[in-house]
């Protein structure tokens, strides 16, 4: 149950009061998502989500909370973070962080079609784009320096193969980091969490229409090819296997470079930067399983599952980009 900061209706009728959003109608829990509160909110005029922030410190949150406004204010179905009576779009409640942002339409796809993999390929490069001009810089704060300074810890509960890989793969990434085909690579604002349950959609199965990107609360500004890297490694696969789905991941590769046709120098990079996107989520599940946070009250996602993807991607499980 992902409302680790209870809000009573009262609670939120005090908040609403800072805003022109109208009259508190409704309020609900979300039982779904592990980092956040999350509350369904609803006023007399219209349906939000109300945000409490667990883990992102003040000084971390303006960054995400700018980037939403900016991507929605150009068209990117994002959530749009609210404003108050004086201009604030982060408020408090009950001791945390909180924003109130538009609720986006549909729901998640956990089984997708090609069609589902094409409008998140196009609809992500609008976004890349889309964030060019988005002023403030904050890194991926899962990354390199990250992955480095992680591998030591979550190692020792590793057995002596997987740590041998994983000790591997941070030094590969880190000497990939220091070539010119690595620095070269175009970069902006990205999710770099855009897996299936953070994307919604409307319409039926056969004719799905995009509802929007939402949780940007691991976004950082990154290489645009990890963001699709780590949509591929996820949307793209075989859950069971790990292995490539052809026709899934061509559906998204495509439609991206359609929009924004790939370089060469992405192309010498997507084999280590897909495997980048699986050390990525390896280590965060590592992190998460064998060292919980103490308030952390949901079963930890499956690390065995990304350190599949890796091997099979060091193996050369790799599709190419069009
Ligand atoms: N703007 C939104 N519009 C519609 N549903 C949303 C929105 N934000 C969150 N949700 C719902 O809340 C759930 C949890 O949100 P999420 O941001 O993924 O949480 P967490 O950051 O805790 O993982 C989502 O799966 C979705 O059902
Ligand atoms: N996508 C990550 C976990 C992040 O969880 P989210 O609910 O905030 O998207 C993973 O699968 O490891």
């Amino acid at each position: 149950m992902a409302v680790f900061t209870p809000v009573t209706e009262t609670d939120a009728r005090a908040l609403l009061a800072d805003y022109t959003l109208g009259e508190l109608r409704a309020l609900r829990g979300i039982p779904s998502g592990i980092e956040n509160t999350n509350y369904f909110l609803t006023t007399s005029q219209g349906e939000y989500v109300l945000t409490l922030f667990e883990r992102l410190t003040r000084e971390q949150l303006p960054f995400y909370i700018d980037l939403m406004t900016h991507l929605a204010e150009h068209g990117i179905p994002v959530p749009h973070p609210q404003a108050t009576r004086d201009g604030r779009r982060l408020a408090e409640l009950n001791g945390k962080p909180c924003t109130i942002a538009t609720l986006l339409p549909g729901k998640c796809e956990m089984s997708p079609l090609p069609a589902h993999c094409e409008q998140v390929g196009a609809t992500l490069a609008r976004m890349h784009l889309a964030g060019r001009d988005f002023p403030a810089m904050q890194p991926n704060l899962l990354g390199l320096d990250w992955w480095r300074e992680t591998e030591p810890v979550v190692a020792p509960y590793l057995d002596p193969a997987a740590a041998a890989m994983l000790r591997d793969e941070v030094a590969v990434q880190t000497a990939f980091a220091q070539t010119d085909v690595c620095r070269a690579l175009p970069r902006g604002p990205a999710h770099c969490d855009l897996f299936r349950d953070n994307v919604l959609f409307a319409g039926t199965r056969e004719a799905p229409v995009l509802g929007g990107f939402i949780d940007f609360y691991f976004a950082g500004c990154d290489t645009w090819l990890f963001d699709l890297a780590v949509c591929v490694n996820d949307w793209c696969i075989a859950h069971a296997s790990g292995a490539f789905q052809p026709e899934l991941a061509q559906a998204m590769l495509g439609a991206y470079d359609r929009v924004r046709p790939l370089t060469d120098g992405e192309r010498d990079a997507w084999r280590t930067v897909l495997r980048s996107a699986a050390l990525r989520f390896w280590m965060s599940r590592l992190r998460d399983f064998h060292l919980p946070r103490p308030a952390q009250t949901l079963t930890p996602h499956d690390p065995t599952h990304f350190e599949r993807i890796l091997r099979l991607r060091r193996d050369g499980d790799i599709f190419p980009l069009p």
